[in-house]
């Protein structure tokens, strides 16, 4: 059924409700340093730097997972996650954060394994038990290419990866949620039969508007959590109702998930699926 469906989650200001990055350098108290220093260097590569301040410093890695761990979640996101990978879906995330960030905000809220794959800057605890942080693409060496999106990843090229990769062979159905410039590209690699989910008045919803035409995928705009949950799970459900599945059995799985008994909802919005 649902495993014709491929989900794919941008990580800042999609499933969190703020940038990870900002939020570290913020939270531990590198706001200005990491402002000074942001002209005169890679984004990662300062990253990297904030992470080496942090260490000489004393301050422990369990301390900046503690700090991630307090990141907002946007409201409903971790509920529609559940709920895709419990209907069947596949679940990945493809991100300019880094690995450790999004790794242990994902573990915290139990949301880890709902996912098979994280596309993102590589992030280790090193020897020392400091945090290093390096790009996704070692643009040093040759660049991506790709002029829409930041020098140390395309996602794009994710995206162009995963399309000819196996997965793809029975044709997976794409739904992209996102709301970065970084989302763009990405956007514009998508097929008809896909569906892209721009945040409305971010970045890549921008985008997006300015030249709708260019776009082959269907848009769905969403402005908050309640909103992301209610269209990403009416898509899954056209999707799979198309292959035969019951209204029934869908919600008989989203209602596990949910703290609103169906029976207690009236008729279910799920059962209005806009065309
Ligand atoms: C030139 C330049 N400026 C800024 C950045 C960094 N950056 C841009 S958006 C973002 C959040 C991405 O997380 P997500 O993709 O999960 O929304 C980050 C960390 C960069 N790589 N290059
Ligand atoms: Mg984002």
């Amino acid at each position: 059924m649902a495993d014709a469906i491929l989900v794919v989650f941008d990580f800042d200001k999609t499933i969190i409700d703020c940038d990870s990055d900002n939020w570290v350098v913020d939270e531990l108290g590198l706001t200005d340093l990491f402002q000074r220093l942001l002209p005169t260097m890679p984004w990662n590569t300062l990253m990297d730097k904030m992470m080496a301040e942090l260490h000489s410093s004393g301050r422990s890695v369990e301390e900046i997972a503690d700090c991630l761990r307090r990141a907002p979640v946007i409201p409903r996101a971790a509920e529609a996650i559940k709920t895709a990978y419990a209907l069947g879906c596949e679940l990945r995330v493809v991100s300019d954060a880094n690995v450790f960030f999004i790794e242990t905000i994902l573990k915290h809220h139990g949301l880890l394994e709902c996912f098979t794959e994280i596309n993102t800057n590589p992030s280790y605890v090193d020897e020392e038990r400091r945090l290093r942080i390096f790009p996704h693409h070692d643009f040093i060496t040759c660049s991506h290419g790709c002029g829409l999106c930041p020098p140390n990843m395309c996602k794009g090229k994710v995206i162009d990866r995963i399309q000819a990769s196996g997965f793809t062979k029975g044709k997976k159905q794409f739904i992209y949620l996102g709301d970065g410039q970084g989302d763009y590209c990405p956007s514009l690699r998508l097929s008809e039969g896909d569906y892209m989910m721009p945040r409305k008045n971010y970045p890549c919803w921008n985008l997006i508007c300015s030249n709708p035409q260019l776009l082959k995928p269907k848009v769905h705009e969403w402005s908050n959590g309640e909103e992301l949950e209610k269209i990403l799970l009416q898509l899954i459900r056209r999707s799979i109702t198309a292959n035969g599945i019951s209204a029934n059995q869908f919600l008989a799985v989203d209602c596990q998930y949910r703290s609103v008994p169906v029976s207690d909802r009236g008729l279910p919005w799920l059962l209005d699926i806009p065309h």
